[in-house]
């Protein structure tokens, strides 16, 4: 297959990172092919790829990957040369009330995707040369009490049903990088934000709540600690990785913010207190809606990555300071959120 007329699959394309991804990929790379398969669970939306839609090279397959038939289709219909795996249930309170959709999606999905980019690429000859880059978390590393940074070899604990699905779905990965020679590579990021993440994440909760003025609720003592990236950031390590990480490795990506939620919270009402007083109606400040509810069961403590293999290797580094990136999140919410629109 000659490598320009084959096509990077893309999963989970109409979620927050990989609609991002697809939109970043694209304007990058003008000539690339890309397939999104994607589920349209409630957290995916084709509106995020609105400014791609009509794009010659980009094509879009309404299916699950737990979906054997469709899965083995596309590799049928497209010359795949590549996946990047960001299908995913992704929210921790979710699992915590269900862990049944996190199991399937993201370990039985990411088999399936492994079984038929083995048969379809052994076919081809090019299973070596192939790459299947699935898209991890850094939460599978565990929680974090001093102030130490996960790196690549920490041992994965995963405290959550979503972490544990990820976990489990990385040394699935690995597993066919050692027993087929797969060329696979798994990359582990910390918390991202930035404009058109689902409303259910910290920071878009805290947006939203506070333009409805209804409470914003922060989870135990607020002191819980979450490492902040800017999605484009995240968006340009994954094109690095993808294409110059050594096979078989594990990257972890992390934006440098470390931010106790309590703090953070504070200082998105203080951009929307600045920025967008005629939003106040009769509030005094949005940080009166701060409300302090019941903890999460197993409140992971602190996620922090020590990412200097990636900056290293490939002279990587976060470009988007959060202050920027946080007026701009903001920003977009105030003007082009609706909570209908998705
Ligand atoms: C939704 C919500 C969250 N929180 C707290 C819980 C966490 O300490 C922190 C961030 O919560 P979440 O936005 O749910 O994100 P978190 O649990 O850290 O996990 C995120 O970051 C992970 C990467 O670290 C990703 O793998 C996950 O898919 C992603 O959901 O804020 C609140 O205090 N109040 C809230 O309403």
């Amino acid at each position: 297959m000659n490598k320009s007329d084959s096509y990077l699959l893309v999963t989970g394309g109409a979620g927050f990172i990989g609609s991002n991804f697809i939109k970043y990929y694209l304007s990058q790379y003008p000539h690339a092919k890309v397939v999104n398969v994607d589920k349209l669970t409630y957290a995916g939306s084709t509106f995020n790829l609105e400014s791609v839609a009509d794009h010659p090279n980009y094509h879009f397959v309404h299916a699950d990957i737990t979906d054997e038939k469709a899965v083995d289709r596309i590799f049928n219909d497209y010359p795949i040369g590549g996946v990047i795996n960001f299908a995913a249930e992704s929210h921790v309170d979710r699992s915590i009330e269900d862990a049944s959709s996190f199991v399937n999606t993201n370990v039985m999905g990411t088999m399936v995707l492994l079984q038929i980019a083995r048969k379809v690429w052994t076919e081809q000859g090019i299973l070596k040369a192939a790459r299947f880059h699935h898209i991890s978390t850094d939460e599978v590393y565990g929680s974090l009490d001093n102030d130490e940074k996960f790196h690549e070899q920490t041992p994965y604990d995963p405290r959550n049903p979503y972490s544990a699905s990820k976990a489990g779905a990385n040394l699935l990965v690995k597993s066919f990088g050692y027993t087929y020679g797969m060329n696979i590579v798994i990359s582990s990021s910390s918390n991202n934000y930035g404009p058109s993440q689902h409303e259910e994440k910290l920071i878009p909760t805290i947006i939203s709540n506070a333009l409805r003025h209804n409470p914003i609720p922060i989870y135990g003592d607020g002191k819980n600690i979450r490492e902040w990236l800017y999605v484009e950031d995240h968006c340009r390590a994954l094109d690095l990785i993808f294409h110059q990480g050594q096979s078989m490795e594990s990257y972890n990506i992390g934006g440098g913010n470390e931010l106790k939620n309590i703090d953070l919270a504070v200082k998105i009402c203080e951009i929307l207190d600045n920025n967008y007083p005629d939003r106040k109606g009769s509030l005094n400040s949005f940080k009166d809606l701060i409300t302090y509810t019941e903890d999460r069961l197993g409140h992971d403590r602190r996620y922090a990555v020590d990412d200097r293999k990636l900056r290293g290797a490939m002279g990587w580094q976060p470009v988007v300071a959060m202050e920027n990136g946080l007026e701009e999140t903001v920003e977009w919410y105030v003007n082009q959120w609706t909570p209908t629109s998705r």
